[in-house]
């Protein structure tokens, strides 16, 4: 019977930030779904009902007003794996668990990953103006492009997803490094044909692509500025992956305008999206 199913709260259903039709379905198979909107118009009387929480990164519904109102809420859960847009310590104050898909997500992110090295590296996305816009003046040249093959990927952060671009990586003949705090076992290493580089700076001067793909955390904050880009080859390109405060936004459009290195290929920025004027 609907009423025995536990209350799940989500944003919405629709939206531009709110559940597909066909994934809500999917939790109403086993929860009764209440969205923010509904919850607010009564909380008195829908708030003590709700016992979980769903959210994903582009969901600003998890605030300190709105949990108030759930004081039986049990559990947040996050899709996907960073919950930096989550006070997981003031959640867990309140006696209430995060949770995230951690793995879920790895084969795509490292896909995609190649799929941004890829598309710059070949140009993809300039060869599209090219044939959609019949204005653009078509220099072939200019979509030559640089070469994959053979060509150095610096992976920052080797955890599940890094390591999962190390294996995709290999199979395009890459050289491949990486940095991180703990170095992978020998057998890893050998698997991808990955060498470690103790030194950031190592890695970020011999690279021909650097993949950022370490976990935002305060220490991770900030971790590429002004002066690791200006270690970088002028041929090089940045693929972030990550989370767009890990670089120094200003300092990157600072080395692209500036030609200190070649490209950026973001599939993260700060803020998301990013304003008009700094869109490309
Ligand atoms: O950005 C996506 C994630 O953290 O899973």
């Amino acid at each position: 019977m609907e009423e025995e199913k536990p209350w799940v709260l989500i944003s919405e259903v629709g939206g531009d930030h709110g559940y597909l039709e066909e994934l809500a379905d999917i939790v109403k198979q086993h929860f009764r779904i209440i969205c923010h909107k509904e919850l607010l118009e009564n909380p008195e009387l829908h708030g003590p009902k709700i016992q979980a929480l769903l959210n994903w990164k582009y969901c600003p519904v998890v605030e300190p007003t709105l949990l108030r109102l759930l004081p039986a809420l049990k559990v947040v859960a996050s899709g996907g794996v960073g919950v930096d847009h989550l006070d997981v310590p003031f959640i867990n104050s309140l006696g209430v668990k995060v949770t995230n898909t951690p793995r879920v997500v790895s084969d795509s992110t490292a896909d995609l990953a190649m799929g941004l090295l890829l598309a710059s590296a070949r140009r993809i996305l300039e060869g599209h103006q090219v044939a959609i816009d019949p204005k653009t003046v078509h220099i072939p040249q200019r979509l030559m492009g640089v070469q994959v093959t053979n060509a150095t990927i610096g992976i920052i952060g080797m955890g599940e997803i890094g390591y999962k671009i190390a294996q995709r990586a290999k199979g395009f003949d890459m050289k491949i490094v990486y940095h991180n705090r703990r170095r992978r076992s020998a057998e890893d290493e050998r698997a991808v044909g990955a060498t470690f580089c103790q030194s950031l700076d190592e890695l970020l001067g011999t690279s021909d692509f650097v993949m950022i793909a370490v976990k935002f955390t305060p220490e991770t904050r900030g971790l590429i500025g002004h002066r690791e880009l200006s270690i970088m080859k002028p041929t090089a390109t940045l693929i972030n992956i990550s989370r767009g405060q890990v670089v120094d936004q200003d300092a990157l459009v600072e080395a692209l305008q500036s030609g200190s290195i070649q490209a950026a290929a973001l599939d993260v920025t700060h803020p998301e999206p990013l304003p008009r004027s700094l869109a490309p």
